[in-house]
């Protein structure tokens, strides 16, 4: 067709409440009872076929009721993984010359199909398999996916659109190339719109990938694959294997065409796949491009003048939606003596008392379980090390019991050491510190606070003395790359709060905006001279 299309205004998709007596509540509800009556294959997809693996079987269990097996996957073997990686490397001629329309239409139907008839399958899936409560599964494989979806077609489009100027004579374009090979897309447990994101962005630029989801998370992300089929994707484009990682890296790493690495997910498994890229790099055909975003160690600080009220909600709030599990949690908070022991202490207290954790499709809990056995030990571990410590006393929480669920409880440590490792280190899980400091030191402890942590994620400052914020966001400005003022540090909107950080936190290339998308394109500049020279000679020479 011989037009240059416009693609819609992307708009945030609005966020339902599931408040009692809502037809989106009984909907909801509904399809969880249906979800939970039958175990699922949880399966490969390879060149649009459904695989099962070869490797090892491992259950896919609700992290609240873990008796309760949900699907069981296979894991990939190496052989697997290279047909993954052949089978994208087979769609990519056609994927890559398909015109830009056709692409986006076909996410852009997606993202309608989660809107609509998938909304209440992707969600009760992640609440589910994930253990989210109905508020945090709809801001995430609802909301936040669809305007991955949506608002990447929209950025891709603002790509395009960019080219160079041409002079007298010439017209000079810019082909805004996918990658000279293949994606590897590789996403954490705790959300689906990420899950959703890290496959589809480069593929919308016209990459094809192999993309290998967490276990935990897989009972949502077979949903996601059966939501893009049906709308529309070509077999290939968008490979899924499945199981733990390493023995599949082993071979889509090791392959020449590697041509860009887009994760989510621990900064020590992003720096590992960093060094394995290293390792092998004279073997690749070009430079793969590596996009991670990882750990965090997100913080609140408050300065004197802050509101009592506002801070205890965004403390608790911060820490304890999903028990902590958000890359963007509250882990670690700066209090002012005159705030702590003036009423903020015994708020925070009270409203940490009345968070229940529990089954999730029980819609009066808070919150659900941690994500596995493994994160259930780490947070115990931690409970032994601090109770014993003269630096650090728990204040609320520091229980845990995994009889049926692995469930931890809201867990408060105030600590007197400000470089004490619960300031500095990431548990992922419903934990966050407090250190108290005298009013009068709230400069010193800005700084402090900006370079203890390795990490640059998301942070916040809770102030009305307007001096006082303009002194610490300076002091702050590489201390976290999604930074709020009198607002919590977790729940950014595409569109709105591009999301990502630097240091140990990753590349900072902001899913969901422009700058991730252009990422995934190697541009090529085009010159055409519509009048060659045809003088060999330079004017300064003479005739
Ligand atoms: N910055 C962000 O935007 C963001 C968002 C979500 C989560 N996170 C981070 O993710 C972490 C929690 O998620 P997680 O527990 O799933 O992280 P993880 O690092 O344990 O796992 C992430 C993914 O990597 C896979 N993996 C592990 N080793 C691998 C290997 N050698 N090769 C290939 N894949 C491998 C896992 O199977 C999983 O799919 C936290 O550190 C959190 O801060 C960051
Ligand atoms: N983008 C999400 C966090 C994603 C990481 O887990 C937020 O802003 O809370």
């Amino acid at each position: 067709m011989d037009a240059l299309f416009t693609v819609p205004t992307p708009q945030n998709e609005p966020v339902k409440g599931y408040a009692p007596g809502t037809p989106e509540r009984a909907s909801l509800q509904a399809k969880l009872t249906e979800l939970q009556a039958k175990e699922h294959d949880l399966d490969m997809y390879i060149s649009g076929e459904w695989r099962r693996g070869n490797g090892e079987a491992i259950k896919v269990v609700q992290p609240h009721k873990h008796s309760h097996v949900l699907g069981v996957t296979h894991a990939a073997t190496g052989a697997q993984a290279a047909e993954a990686v052949a089978a994208a490397k087979a769609a990519k001629r056609e994927w890559a010359s398909m015109d830009f329309a056709d692409r986006a239409a076909i996410f852009l139907r997606a993202a309608e199909l989660i809107a609509g008839p998938y909304r209440d399958t992707l969600n009760g899936a992640t609440m589910l398999g994930q253990s989210k409560t109905a508020a945090q599964t709809e801001i995430d494989a609802a909301c936040e996916l669809i305007d991955f979806l949506r608002f990447n077609v929209h950025f891709a489009e603002q790509i395009y659109a960019k080219q160079a100027q041409s002079s007298a004579g010439l017209w000079n374009r810019t082909d805004h190339r996918p990658l000279d090979g293949f994606v590897y897309a590789i996403t954490p447990f705790n959300f689906t719109a990420i899950a959703g994101n890290l496959p589809t962005a480069p593929a919308l630029m016209g990459n094809t990938v192999v993309w290998k989801p967490a276990t935990t998370q897989q009972f949502a992300a077979n949903f996601l694959v059966q939501i893009l089929e049906e709308a529309g994707l070509p077999g290939g484009v968008i490979n899924m294997v499945t199981g733990p990682g390493p023995e599949i890296s082993d071979v889509v790493m090791a392959d020449p065409d590697l041509a860009g690495i887009h994760f989510t997910g621990s900064t020590r498994v992003f720096q590992s796949l960093w060094k394995h890229v290293g390792e092998n790099i004279s073997s690749y055909r070009s430079y793969p491009r590596l996009v991670g975003e990882t750990g965090g160690k997100d913080f609140i600080i408050a300065h004197p003048s802050a509101n009592i009220d506002q801070l205890a909600v965004a403390m608790t709030r911060g820490a304890f939606e999903y028990q902590g599990q958000k890359c963007s949690a509250v882990s670690r908070t700066y209090m002012p003596r005159s705030l702590w022991e003036g009423g903020l202490k015994d708020q925070v207290l009270d409203i940490t008392s009345q968070i229940k954790y529990g089954d999730v499709t029980d819609f009066d809990h808070f919150g659900g379980a941690v994500i596995d056995e493994r994160a259930y030990a780490k947070h115990t571990a931690l409970f032994k090390r601090v109770a014993d410590d003269k630096e650090a006393t728990v204040i609320a929480g520091g229980t845990a019991d995994d009889s049926v669920g692995y469930f931890v409880q809201p867990t408060i440590i105030e600590a007197t050491n400000p470089e004490h490792e619960v300031f500095t280190d990431e548990y992922f899980g419903p934990i966050t510190s407090v250190y108290v400091f005298d009013d009068s030191d709230f400069d010193s402890v800005v700084r402090q606070a900006a370079d203890v942590a390795p990490y640059a994620l998301t942070g916040g400052i809770f102030a009305n003395d307007r001096a006082a914020i303009a002194r610490a966001s300076e002091e702050l400005r590489f201390a976290a790359g999604n930074y709020y003022i009198n607002d919590k540090p977790t729940g950014a909107v595409v569109g709105q709060q591009p999301f990502g950080g630097s240091r140990g936190s990753g590349t900072n290339d902001k899913a969901g905006s422009w700058q991730n998308l252009v990422r995934w394109i190697s541009p090529r500049s085009i010159k055409e001279n519509f009048v060659p020279p045809v003088d060999w000679k330079y004017p300064h020479m003479g005739a």
